[in-house]
């Protein structure tokens, strides 16, 4: 395709994105769907694209303030995910001189805001928790994530599958702290391998895995897990439970477990009952209170610990909707709770990294429910023999009207860390 009517389509992708109207890889998909005779490697220059602009927003509208042409286009051009002979191919004379003239501006000549590319009203909070990390993180979470795989252990050893992915020419390693997990070199297409397709391997995030082995369900256990979704959870935990006891995936999303279907066929698990419920307190959920060994809440939450794969979110969220999220999250964990039974263990979860999300409702959850001991997650996943467990998890802090948190407490992964998503937890044992 000529670069000029790549950089036409780019310029559209870029504007339909950040409508901000629908989440990014849904406007991208049907672009596509759109556009079928957009071929692969198109539309991963134009998926990037798009990517990299809503990534570095406030730094790409900056620098477009000096371009001309359409706005679309000059992001487009500033984001641009090609070689740069490629790129000059569409570009006029003017915007060659303008691009050059951006490639000259240095960090010292733009305000904090340009930078770190984060909304204002996040800033304060991820400071107030990571102090003078906060530039690496800022910085880390406009990189792109590494691709991250479980092994399903039901049907082959880590190591065998690490071996069967070089036999593909793709190179892996395992995982520091999941046991289940291998780190990809590159964003070769999985989709095709039979490793993939016969159910040896999923894409998770690490963070992801370290849930569900926090949640260190056993055979023939009764499980639940609650905010089941697609269901990337639900299978790590049937795996771990080797397909015995039962598993129910509950989810208010019909849709969402129907993604669950192919997955659960390809993992070979026989031990997994997707439910789809109408809100946290239907009656199905009833009948089973007190009656689950486990029960994992993976709570709706803002997902602004996945910046690296969703970049859209941060301009999607607002605190007022972080606000809704937190009563649900706390109504959502209460009902939820009414299913473990004496001696069982509750796990509530999110990919967010504001402590309203984390902290403030595990702890008011405590407070409320004096039945449910506080474990100590670094504990824990020690004991599941996770390296390093005591590094992923919070420090000691105190703070009035919460007291004293030991350090170990909470699960607390950060992306410039752990290299794994943003991702917090909280576990319980139910006297
Ligand atoms: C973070 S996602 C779950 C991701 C999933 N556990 C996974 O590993 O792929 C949260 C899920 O909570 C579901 N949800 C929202 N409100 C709910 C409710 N009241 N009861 C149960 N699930 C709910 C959403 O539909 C969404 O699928």
């Amino acid at each position: 395709m000529h670069p000029n009517a790549l950089l036409n389509h780019a310029s559209e992708l870029v504007l339909q994105v950040l409508r901000l109207d629908h989440p990014a890889d849904a406007v991208v998909s049907r672009y596509f769907r759109d556009h079928r005779q957009l071929g692969p490697r198109e539309r991963a220059t134009l998926a990037e694209t798009a990517y990299a602009v809503l990534r570095r927003k406030p730094l790409y509208e900056h620098l477009a303030r000096a371009g001309s042409g359409a706005r679309e286009r000059r992001l487009a051009i500033l984001g641009f995910h090609g070689s740069r002979d490629f790129l000059n191919g569409a570009l006029s004379p003017q915007e060659k001189s303008w691009l050059k003239s951006c490639d000259a501006v240095t960090a010292a000549e733009l305000r904090p805001e340009d930078v770190h590319n984060l909304p204002a009203w996040l800033v304060e909070p991820l400071r107030a928790q990571v102090g003078d990390e906060f530039d690496a993180l800022a910085a880390n979470l406009l990189e792109t994530a590494p691709l991250d795989l479980r092994v399903n252990t039901l049907k082959m050893k880590r190591a065998e599958a690490e071996k069967g992915l070089a036999r593909a020419a793709i190179q892996s390693e395992a995982t520091p702290h999941s046991p289940w997990g291998l780190r990809v070199h590159g964003k070769p297409p999985l989709q095709k391998l039979a490793l993939f397709t016969e159910g040896a391997l999923e894409v998770q995030d690490e963070g992801s895995q370290l849930l569900a082995l926090l949640l260190d369900a056993k055979r023939g256990e009764m499980v639940a897990d609650f905010c089941a979704g697609a269901g990337g959870k639900t299978l790590a935990i049937g795996a771990g439970m080797r397909s015995t006891g039962r598993l129910y995936a509950f989810d208010v999303s019909a849709h969402r477990l129907a993604a669950l279907k192919p997955r659960l066929a390809r993992s070979g698990l026989s031990n997994v009952h997707p439910v789809a419920i109408a809100h946290e307190r239907d009656e199905r959920i009833k009948r089973l209170a007190g009656k689950m060994d486990r029960v994992l809440v993976d709570a709706p939450c803002s997902g602004l610990g996945t910046l690296r794969r969703n970049p859209d979110l941060k301009w999607r969220q607002s605190p007022k909707d972080v606000q809704e999220l937190t009563a649900k999250q706390q109504a959502i964990l209460t009902s939820a709770a009414r299913l473990v039974k004496p001696g069982g263990r509750l796990v509530y979860a999110t990919c967010s990294v504001l402590s309203e999300e984390n902290e403030a409702i595990a702890t008011a959850f405590g407070a409320a429910h004096a039945d449910f001991v506080p474990l100590n997650v670094a504990e824990v996943l020690t004991t599941l023999k996770v390296p390093d467990a005591t590094a992923l998890c919070s420090p000691a802090t105190e703070s009035e009207g919460e007291g004293r948190v030991p350090a170990g407490q909470f699960l607390r992964l950060w992306p410039h860390r752990h290299g794994t998503d943003g991702f917090f937890a909280a576990a319980w044992q139910r006297k």
